[in-house]
């Protein structure tokens, strides 16, 4: 569900090596004769992939992978509950529900409590996959057996699925890495330099692993591929849309709004999440205000210049 870059990407993927797929459009436009999803133009999507904007015509799909933004998520599980309420649904997006300040998964399981939920995640451009390059990803899901099942299905020549229990972990990872991919992008846009964009990602990697302590994550998962594997990708590419997003607020550039970039809404949800908990997240709530343009980027950097000095 979802024929933006990632689910078709995953479509086309899975497709080519021999999967039975139907990729669901909310608005299907000329995509059915074109062949092609306007977010990832340059990707012809194989006849075995059935695309339609009609939801049952997913039949008989035990799995159904969630490829919308986060903040999304929730009303699309609400709205087709009757077609997805008793399948395996594995929510590929990256981010903090605004409302509810739940990962994909805890909104799965919150939405649609009859339903199997998992996450897919980890670092991956939508464009590499379609390419068939290859790729590691990990599959979270908190029931080890249908996680072992899921492994499989989505493991291709090319895809190498990891597997975990440890659902919180995973979609902690996936959010937060975008929140700091911002900050690395301001530094880079504000010409600040890579000193301080290796500061922000490791400091950055120790707000994701603080927050995922004290909801309960294991440390290990924030060190695999949904934590620090894809902070190294999202914070260094300009694939990345998060990073390029952050350097057009770090050169005060124009931003394109037509984007999907998931770290602007999960830095608001998750220096909420932090005030909450009593959990001092300095690099998410930067991010945030800048996002929210209520600090400049002189400001913001003296904010976390100074900070009191502490012990590492
Ligand atoms: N693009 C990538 O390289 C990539 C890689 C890994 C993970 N992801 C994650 O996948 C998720 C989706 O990203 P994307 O790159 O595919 O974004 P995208 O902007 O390319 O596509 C989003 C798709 O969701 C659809 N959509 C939006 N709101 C909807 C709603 N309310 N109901 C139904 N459909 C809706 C849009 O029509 C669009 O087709 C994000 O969470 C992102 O972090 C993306
Ligand atoms: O383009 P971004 O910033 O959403 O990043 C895409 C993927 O999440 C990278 O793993």
């Amino acid at each position: 569900m979802g024929a933006g870059a990632f689910g078709t990407a995953l479509a086309v993927a899975l497709a080519r090596d021999g999967r039975d797929v139907t990729l669901w459009a909310r608005d299907l436009a000329d995509m059915a004769t074109t062949r092609r999803s306007h977010r990832l133009p340059d990707v012809l999507i194989p006849e075995g992939v059935t695309i339609t904007s009609h939801l049952p015509d997913a039949g008989e799909a035990d799995t159904v992978l969630l490829a919308v933004p986060a903040q999304t998520l929730r009303d699309v599980l609400i709205a087709y509950e009757d077609v997805l309420r008793s399948r395996t649904l594995v929510a590929c997006c990256k981010g903090i529900d605004l409302t509810t300040l739940t990962g994909p998964a805890a909104t799965i399981a919150r939405t649609l409590p009859q339903a199997t939920g998992a996450i897919l995640t980890g670092p991956s451009f939508a464009a590499d996959i379609a390419r068939g390059l290859p790729t590691a990803l990990t599959l979270a899901c908190g029931s080890a057996r249908t996680g072992l099942a899921l492994q499989e299905t989505l493991s291709t020549g090319t895809l190498r699925v990891y597997r975990t229990t440890d659902t919180i972990g995973a979609e902690l990872g996936g959010a937060l890495k975008n929140v700091i991919a911002i900050a690395c992008g301001v530094a880079i846009g504000a010409g600040l330099g890579d000193s301080a964009r290796a500061a922000l990602m490791t400091r950055g990697f120790a707000e994701m692993q603080r927050l995922a302590a004290a909801l309960g994550a294991d440390p290990q998962t924030l060190a695999g591929l949904s934590g620090l594997g894809d902070l190294a990708l999202t914070c260094t590419s300009e694939l990345s849309r998060n990073y390029r997003f952050g350097l057009a607020l770090g050169a005060g550039a124009s931003i394109d709004t037509t984007l999907t970039v998931e770290g602007a809404a999960t830095s608001r949800a998750v220096t909420r999440l932090g005030h909450e908990r009593g959990i001092d997240l300095p690099i998410c709530a930067v991010v945030a205000a800048l996002t929210d343009r209520d600090i400049s980027v002189e400001t913001a950097l003296q904010t976390l210049l100074s900070r009191p000095l502490k012990e590492e």
